[in-house]
């Protein structure tokens, strides 16, 4: 199996924003802006959507790298760090989700 991990991508796409827009995507998206790669990544999740709901397995794979890839783009756009989704996730490890969903409810 691979060791590549999402941390891994987003130090290629770090590396890769700071390339010529005319040679790279991700710097292409960058430079047009956080909404631009915002709308990309919401096109991708929806694309995302529809492979779950047919039920088509390689096409959900193949959308789901679309979309983890342009979420680490938009969260470059906007400085946010992958550790810093990642530590959000761990904090919510303490609990489980219909826990949680009942703490916010009241
Ligand atoms: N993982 C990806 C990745 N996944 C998807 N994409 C690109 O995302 C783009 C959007 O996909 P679409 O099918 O929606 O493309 P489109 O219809 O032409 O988009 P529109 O212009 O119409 O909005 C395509 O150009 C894909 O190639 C990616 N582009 C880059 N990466 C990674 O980023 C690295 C650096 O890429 P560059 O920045 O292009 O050098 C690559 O080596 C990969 O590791």
């Amino acid at each position: 199996m691979s060791a590549f991990t999402l941390a891994d991508l987003e130090r290629i796409i770090a590396e890769r924003a700071k390339a010529s827009p005319e040679e790279s995507w991700t710097a292409k998206l960058i430079a047009a802006g956080p909404e631009r790669a915002a709308k990309k990544l919401g096109e991708e999740a929806v694309e995302a959507v529809i492979a779950a709901v047919k039920g088509d397995r390689d096409e959900l794979i193949a959308e789901s790298a679309d979309l983890l890839y342009h979420l680490l783009v938009v969260l470059l756009s906007r400085d946010v760090a992958l550790r810093d989704v990642l530590s959000q996730l761990e904090a919510r490890t303490v609990r489980s989700g219909l826990a949680e969903k009942a703490a916010r409810s009241r």
